[in-house]
């Protein structure tokens, strides 16, 4: 789905990452941890071309970055959804407008009952018309999630998704993404959240990748 090889990036000069090989196969399901600071979401955004590499080649859907026209970049981005660590909203937005704003975006018809559905899968559906200053931490994270699938991205990546909220709703939240891995989707979840990840092993299968040393390896069965 998405590879890197021989992936170099840096912000001024200062390399976060060099000699990056990794592929991320349809499927899939990886942690991706690391130290504060370490990398985890500059490797998210060249996942969904966000950032370029500086050097190296990053393949997106077996098209090799460097072949992509703008087009074709807006078109991938479409294939990936991502749940950032902050998850901003619209706030003068009722919270189902929020979801729905990629589709309204991209000038697609937004199906009320698909809303519906969704709303009840990430358990809004009585937050629906909610402004987003008015959710909890658990609630907006949720609302992000659905948000970041409802153009049905074939690609999901989630930075922190369970930074802040109590073990429960990380559980929650852990389970929806194990759902939708199992839907066939490709999911990536940066965390620091090495409890979270040890659950996960009894829930889906799945792969711990760590950043060191400017490179994303893959992390022993210690964890
Ligand atoms: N736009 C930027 N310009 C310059 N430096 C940046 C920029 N974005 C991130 N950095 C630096 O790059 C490094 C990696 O940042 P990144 O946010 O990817 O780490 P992280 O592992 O996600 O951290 P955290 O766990 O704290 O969220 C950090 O030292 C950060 O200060």
């Amino acid at each position: 789905m998405i590879e890197f090889h021989n992936v170099a990036y840096g912000y001024g000069g200062r390399d976060i990452f060099s000699g990056l090989d990794l592929a991320l196969p349809a499927g899939s399901f990886h942690f991706l941890t690391g130290p504060s600071g370490a990398g985890k979401t500059t490797f998210l955004k060249l996942c969904y071309r966000d950032l370029e590499a500086s050097s190296g080649r990053v393949d997106f859907f077996d098209q090799a970055d460097s072949t992509l026209d703008r087009d074709a970049v807006a078109k991938l981005r479409r294939r990936i959804g991502v749940v950032h660590q902050d998850c901003q909203f619209l706030d003068h937005l009722t919270i189902s407008e929020n979801i729905a704003l990629p589709l309204t975006v991209a000038n697609r018809p937004v199906s009320p009952q698909d809303l519906s559905d969704l709303l009840v899968w990430v358990g809004l559906s009585d937050r629906a018309d909610a402004l987003p200053p008015e959710l909890s931490g658990g609630e907006r994270q949720r609302a992000a999630l659905a948000r970041a699938i409802i153009m049905s991205p074939d690609v999901i990546l989630a930075d922190e998704p369970t930074g802040n909220v109590d073990w429960d709703m990380s559980l929650r939240l852990l389970k929806l993404l194990t759902e939708l891995n199992k839907m066939g989707k490709t999911v990536v979840i940066a965390t620091h959240d090495l409890h979270l990840i040890r659950q996960a092993k009894s829930m889906v299968q799945a792969r711990v990748l760590r950043i060191a040393d400017k490179r994303i390896l893959q992390a022993g069965a210690d964890l």
